[in-house]
């Protein structure tokens, strides 16, 4: 039985890929699910502040892993990554001549860059360093070792006391193969990264908040395999 849906944010609960208004029928829709008792929660690169406010105004319970994984909410806040050198911040962005997310002036362990393309050599960079590096498709992210989705969604499935297989897990971007890796369901939008759309048990048809609607209705209609009965 499905007891948490995870969802990424940007790309995802948006009405497309590269824009910022939110889906109105996915928030509708995954309301449903919260009335069925199924806990919704946010996993995203964003910052926690974004992220708790999304939380408790578009009505969802399950918490929230912020900052790729480094920062996760449920009850109570936990930081589960080590916080960022403000010197490496700032050879980042000077030398690869990038601009700072508005975000960053909240974050303490993953920072957003843009544009949001990664070059060669920044990965070469960030190795050499012991950084994680990735992108949403919205912008470039940049945290110490270990981060990524995956840190955060473990550290939120053991506050839940849910097993893996009872997790659902939606999104769009590179970020999100980090969470697919900690859930039970793995789901990609219709319009994500190939790379994400390999790794998916359930490709859906429609783009974003659509392919949000879509698979909601699959929960409720109890479509998943009968793998949430
Ligand atoms: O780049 C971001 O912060 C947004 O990324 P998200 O797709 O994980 O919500
Ligand atoms: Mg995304």
């Amino acid at each position: 039985m499905i007891k948490l849906v995870l969802t990424d944010l940007d790309g995802t609960l948006t009405e497309d890929r590269g824009i910022y208004k939110v889906s109105l029928d996915a928030i509708k829709y995954l309301r449903l699910l919260e009335e069925r008792g199924i806990k919704v929660a946010l996993v995203s690169g964003n910052s926690y502040p974004v992220l708790r406010g999304l939380h408790n105004y578009l009505g969802f319970s399950g918490g929230v892993v912020a900052e790729n994984g480094c920062v996760v909410f449920y009850k109570q806040k936990i930081r589960v990554c080590k916080p960022m050198d403000r010197q490496i911040l700032e050879e980042f962005r000077e030398k690869f001549k990038l601009k700072d997310s508005w975000q960053n002036d909240y974050r303490e362990c993953d920072f957003g860059f843009t544009p949001p393309d990664i070059t060669e050599e920044m990965i070469k960079w960030a190795e050499e360093k012991g950084l994680y590096i990735n992108s949403s498709g919205y912008a470039l992210h940049i945290a110490f070792k270990p981060a990524g989705k995956m840190v955060g969604v473990r550290k939120l499935i053991e506050l839940h006391g849910v097993k893996k297989e009872e997790v659902i897990g939606i999104g769009d971007s590179l970020t999100d193969l980090d969470m697919f890796k900690e859930v039970g369901i793995k789901v990609a939008v219709g319009n994500a990264e190939e790379e994400l759309k390999k790794e998916a048990d359930i490709i859906l048809n429609l783009k974003s908040g659509e392919g949000v609607k879509e698979l909601v209705t699959m929960i409720l209609e109890g479509k998943l395999n009968g793998r949430n009965r």
